[in-house]
């Protein structure tokens, strides 16, 4: 699904009204009946509705949900943020027709005209939406709080009001809200951790504006959904050898950490590697042989660390190294061998970061069959300090394109990166998979498809998306407290039955 700025949005808008063709009141009707619909659907309008309107179409669209509310019956008092100037000739025209419906329209001039609002109350915050063009201060800063800070239930009509739908409003005050419906696309402020206290549940909602503008807009992000799974996937054929589904090199664990071994090397099993070789120290033998009988074992000539590429590295078809490897400095020096030699795609993960973070030389080796997948503290220590999660992913994409590799930057939204400038963020995951071995079960992921042939960029979708889903899935079942990384494994099949 293409996410597009606010601005697209705009445009959106008046190709729209220009094609299909609809006149500006009309489709702020449609956006209108969609978020009231949705209000009577899930029963808010039980409660007693106070719809707050700014003057832009944000504010119109508040007018347009109060009246046909107020048709349904529904208890609707209705206040509109008074600036002293006349609203856009949207919202004068639905001003208009709700004076003709209700009395009670109150316009706030200062703080003394605030409602109380109560846990029997629902607050919707039309103040402003996509528009904003300023961080909000005095009088509408002091009604955003006094709406975030009571009781009653917020619903923010197309974006909470103070966000920016493009860039970042960390240092600013935004409507709290418990929901937030949003029309058509995701916007890219939607996507960011540090907006998620503001913009609560987000629901798409359908406002039927023209495909042809969706379908020739160029979107700077997408959202990983069925329709991009399904162009990436590939099925089996039934006259299918092990040979076919490739040969991963897996290169994990360390003392006292050779159960990252053992997750990533079942993670690759169970994403559909034809073979899996492991290569560990000496100390991870029988661990990795009596639970990973699938997998081929080649041991370090080190005991307790790595230090050594397998004797012959043109067996396989992709490498996954990282999980659980420390940070010996006999380990760098295999790191950097590897970077050196491996004409292979290469997945490089935890330890293998932080020594890339320590050699950032070695960042010159790698190529565009390379996935990085850092945690944000991982990213930090790559890359350096960013103020905000804008422009995190704004630098990661410039690494990506930098180093010529792709990168996973994982959390909720995972944000991935490609050198080409591509950009998509994943919708599937929970914060239960914020547990120790998460990320080596991605890693097994993203090898176990690259070995079978999947490029760099589409093994970074499929693999982020399955990984979710599964850790979806695993929460299901066993709660997002309980579940542990290797669950995730387990429900990798029920995703596959689901493609
Ligand atoms: N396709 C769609 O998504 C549709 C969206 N609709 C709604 O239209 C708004 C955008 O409307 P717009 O008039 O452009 O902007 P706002 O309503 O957000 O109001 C802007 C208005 O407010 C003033 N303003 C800006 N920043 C501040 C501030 N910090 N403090 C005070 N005032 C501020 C600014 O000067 C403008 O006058 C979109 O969000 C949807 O809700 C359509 O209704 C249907 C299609
Ligand atoms: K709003």
């Amino acid at each position: 699904m293409k996410m597009f700025t606010a601005d697209q949005i705009r445009a959106w808008d008046a190709y729209t009204i220009a094609h299909e063709p609809i006149a500006s009141i009309d489709l702020m009707e449609r956006a209108a009946l969609a978020c009231s619909n949705w209000i009577l659907q899930h029963l808010f309008s039980k409660k007693k509705l106070h719809i707050f309107c700014g003057k832009g179409n944000n504010g119109g669209d508040g007018l347009a949900i109060a009246r046909l509310l107020l048709q349904e019956g529904v208890s609707v008092v209705t206040y509109i943020y008074e600036t002293g100037t006349k609203g856009t000739d949207d919202f004068q025209h639905n001003l208009e027709r709700l004076h003709k419906l209700t009395k009670e329209i109150h316009f706030i001039q200062s703080a003394e005209f605030f409602p109380a609002l109560t846990a029997d109350d629902v607050a919707i915050d039309a103040l402003l939406g996509t528009g904003l063009n300023k961080p909000i201060d005095g009088l509408m800063l002091q009604l955003v709080e006094h709406i975030s800070n009571s009781p009653a239930a917020v619903i923010s009509i197309d974006i909470p009001t103070g966000m920016f739908a493009d860039k970042s409003c960390k240092e600013y005050t935004c409507t709290r809200a418990d929901h937030t419906l949003n029309f058509l696309v995701y916007k890219l402020c939607f996507m960011m951790q540090e907006n998620a206290d503001w913009f609560g549940e987000v629901h798409l909602l359908d406002i039927g504006l023209h495909p042809t503008y969706y379908y020739e807009t160029i979107a700077f992000h997408q959202l990983i959904d069925q329709e991009i799974i399904s162009s990436i996937y590939r099925k089996r054929k039934p006259f299918s050898h092990k040979g076919v589904f490739g040969h991963a090199l897996i290169m994990a664990g360390s003392y006292g950490k050779n159960g990252a071994a053992v997750l990533s090397a079942k993670a690759a099993l169970r994403i559909g590697a034809g073979l899996l070789t492991v290569h560990t120290p000496k100390c991870g033998y029988t661990v990795l042989q009596s639970t990973v009988p699938e997998a081929m074992l080649e041991t370090d000539v080190e005991e307790q660390h790595l230090s050594t590429l397998p004797t012959d590295m043109s067996r396989y078809t992709a490498i996954g190294i990282g999980p659980g490897i420390g940070l010996h400095e006999q380990t760098a020096e295999l790191l950097m061998n590897l970077l050196h030699t491996a004409h292979q795609p290469v997945v490089l993960d935890a330890d293998a970061l932080n020594l890339l973070s320590i050699k950032k030389d070695l960042t010159k080796h790698l190529h565009e069959e390379c996935i990085l997948t850092p945690h944000p503290k991982e990213f930090e220590r790559l890359f350096g300090k960013t103020n905000n999660d804008f422009e995190r992913k704004e630098l990661a994409l410039q690494k990506a394109e930098e180093l010529n590799c792709v990168i996973v930057l994982k959390g909720h939204h995972t944000f991935i990166a490609s050198p080409n400038g591509d950009a998509w963020f994943n919708n599937t995951g929970n914060a239960g998979m914020a547990t120790a071995g998460s990320g080596d079960i991605l890693t097994g992921i993203l090898t176990g498809l690259l070995a079978q042939g999947y490029n760099a960029e589409e093994a970074a979708i499929l693999g982020v998306y399955i990984h979710g889903a599964a850790g979806d899935l695993a929460a299901q079942q066993l709660s997002q407290e309980a579940m542990m990384a290797g669950d995730i494994n387990q429900y990798i099949g029920s995703v596959f039955l689901q493609l």
